[in-house]
């Protein structure tokens, strides 16, 4: 056993997940003009984030969520903390945001652990590790979105093994993860002092049966069967503006 051998990590941009419910019997009440209304202020919201994303400032993207958990869920990548804080308070000041309410969002920073760098390198001068760090995020079809840790039990704590133990698993996740090229796209967001687990998983996915594949598979490998635990999972489809007006016209 060896101690304090903490990883380097490469941190990228800050991101939220904002998920909300939309509050449908206010909605139906509301007239059409007020209905219209909330929805232009979403799409001169988007508008900007579509320019900041132009503008290589950040991402963001849109998706339905299914089940009782949230109806949507707001995911933004930002250089700074300021910036989404900006976001969240313009998003609140529209007459969308009153039709919504929140019950959960999670803070982290788009991570990438040391496990595979090449010594001697400066990893951000890589422009495949800087894609990495400030991706932009795919709009395809459906996004699964999970928090997660790894344990620290006594016989089990992931933080007390040794930096080649370590290596050795996360390789054989990596693996894994290699076969599902094309199909799952991953950001990691660390969120060690950000929220309330270790990491934020997101996954996009065009069939989202590739999301029920690859956790599953992974749930096998060592690294996710010993030491990985679990939050809630939500998951959901792609929106545009197009498919939000079609989504709230009553
Ligand atoms: C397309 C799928 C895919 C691929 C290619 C992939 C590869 C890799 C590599 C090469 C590395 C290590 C270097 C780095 O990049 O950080 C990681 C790192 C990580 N992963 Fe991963 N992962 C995937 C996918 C993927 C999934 C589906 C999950 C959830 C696990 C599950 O059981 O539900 C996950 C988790 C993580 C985490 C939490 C970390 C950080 C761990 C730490 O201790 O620091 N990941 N991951």
């Amino acid at each position: 056993m060896s101690q304090n051998e903490a990883l380097l990590t490469l941190e990228g941009w800050f991101t939220v997940h904002d998920f909300r419910k939309i509050n449908w019997e206010k909605w139906n009440a509301a007239s059409a003009e007020e209905r219209q209304a909330a929805l232009d202020d979403l799409f001169t919201l988007m508008k900007g984030w579509e320019g900041n994303e132009a503008a290589n400032e950040g991402s963001s993207a849109v998706y339905s969520i299914l089940g009782h958990k949230a109806d949507l869920v707001f995911m933004y990548l930002r250089p700074t903390l300021q910036e989404l804080d900006e976001i969240k308070t313009a998003f609140n000041k529209s007459r969308f945001a009153a039709f919504t309410t929140t019950d959960y969002s999670y803070v982290s920073v788009v991570e990438l652990s040391n496990y595979v760098n090449n010594p001697g390198e400066d990893p951000k001068a890589n422009p495949h590790v800087r894609d990495r760090l400030y991706p932009v995020l795919p709009k395809w079809e459906h996004i699964c979105f999970y928090p997660m840790n790894k344990k620290r039990d006594l016989q089990d704590n992931w933080y007390m093994l040794t930096m080649d133990e370590r290596r050795q698993m996360m390789a054989s996740h990596g693996m894994i993860g290699r076969k599902y090229a094309g199909k799952i796209k991953q950001i990691i967001g660390g969120s060690v002092g950000f929220d309330d687990w270790e990491w934020g998983v997101t996954l996009f996915a065009h069939d989202p049966l590739e999301f029920k594949h690859i956790i599953y598979e992974m749930r096998f490998d060592e690294v996710s069967a010993r030491f990985g635990e679990f939050g809630n999972f939500l998951v959901g489809n792609h929106l545009d503006q197009e498919k939000l007006q079609n989504l709230f016209t009553v």
